[in-house]
């Protein structure tokens, strides 16, 4: 493979483009044989080939036709990732159904999803259906879609059954577990995997809740980096957090690849701090931020240089 080039074209929105596309990807991918080549939307896509991959964070009517063209048209090139899999993950309620579907080996760690129920515009008697499903306060409001815009990250921690009037439907209601403030962001890229631990809400104990407001509203608190934070206090919990063991991670991050059918997505974990060998994924996203990864550049020049495989491979079937 050493001395053939090969073209990867791809769609992402400007503050992605700046984010993913540095200088220090762009020149690794570069020195393996990989051209990182930015695809112009104003142009037809077939006339901008020829790609051996294409990689995209887009939706739309549009979009989604040119891409259904350039496949017909090029079948062995390599799309990351099929829109209609990615747009799995645009509901909040549906993302997680993988999850159950997962079979983890070894009798230790344990892997499953919060208690979560659907309320939508015209639902009646919440408090209701909160019961009947076994659900118990502390729960989070999550907008139902999750479709990357601000307010599809306009998360409420609901503490009492007062402040359920403050919520705005469609909703998904997902139980609060109490998992010692620290969440385990897992970054998958193919078959690269990488785990980092990220500041979380702080644990709610029981004795507390009757202390709080009915209903606490925050946006993407994870996104606040160990090193972002003055706070010592938070510093210190995410460095004493003690990482998943890595086969575990590795299994799940494997297993919802095969799932989702997707190469390019994070999944957000949280560990139980009643039960401490029991794991729950919260969130999962599409095309992540992996430039938060030390050396992602290496990452993803490995996961650039496995497609190129895959593209050699379907060119000589
Ligand atoms: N069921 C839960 N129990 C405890 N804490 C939770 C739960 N769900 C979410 N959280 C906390 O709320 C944060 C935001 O929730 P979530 O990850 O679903 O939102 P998001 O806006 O999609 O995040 P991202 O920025 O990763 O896309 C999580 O990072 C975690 O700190
Ligand atoms: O812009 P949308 O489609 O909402 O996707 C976001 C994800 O929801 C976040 O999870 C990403 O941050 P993390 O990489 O810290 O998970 C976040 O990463 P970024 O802000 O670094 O691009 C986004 O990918
Ligand atoms: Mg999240
Ligand atoms: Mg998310």
């Amino acid at each position: 493979m050493s001395e053939r080039r090969f073209r990867f074209g791809y769609v992402l929105a400007s503050k992605k483009v700046s984010s993913f596309i540095q200088d220090s990807l762009i020149n690794h991918a570069q020195e393996n044989g990989i051209d990182l080549v930015p695809i112009d939307l104003d142009k037809p896509l077939i006339e901008q080939g020829p790609f051996d991959c294409i990689f995209h964070k887009l939706y739309g009517p549009e979009w989604r036709k040119q891409l259904e063209e350039f496949a017909l048209q090029n079948p062995t090139a390599i799309i990351v990732d099929p829109i209609d899999a990615i747009e799995k993950l645009h509901n909040r309620l549906t993302m997680l159904d993988v999850v159950n579907e997962l079979k983890i080996a070894g009798d230790s760690e344990t892997i499953g999803i919060p208690i979560q129920i659907f309320v939508g515009e015209n639902s009646e008697s919440l408090l209701d259906a909160i019961t009947s499903q076994g659900l118990h306060f502390p729960v989070i409001a999550k907008p139902l879609i999750a479709n990357g815009s601000a307010d599809s990250h306009q998360m409420s921690l609901v503490l009492k059954p007062e402040g359920l009037q403050g919520l705005k439907p469609p909703i998904v209601l997902q139980e609060f577990v109490n998992h010692g403030g620290v969440i385990f962001k897992v970054y998958v890229a193919g078959e690269h995997v990488k785990c980092v631990k990220r500041r979380s809400l702080p644990d709610i104990p029981e004795e507390k809740l009757g202390m709080l407001e009915n209903l606490i509203s925050f946006s993407q608190i994870s996104n606040l980096t160990a090193q972002d934070q003055n706070d010592d206090t938070f510093a210190e919990l995410i460095e004493k957090a003690v990482m998943p063991p890595s086969r575990f991670v590795t299994d799940v991050a494997n297993q919802l690849r095969d799932a989702l059918k997707l190469h390019l997505f994070n999944f957000d974990m949280i560990r139980d701090e009643k039960v401490g060998n029991r794991y729950l994924v919260i969130d999962i996203n599409y095309f992540p931020g992996y430039a938060k990864i030390p050396n992602y550049e290496t990452m993803m020049t490995a996961f650039f240089l496995d497609i190129a495989r895959e593209k050699l491979n379907n060119e000589s079937r």
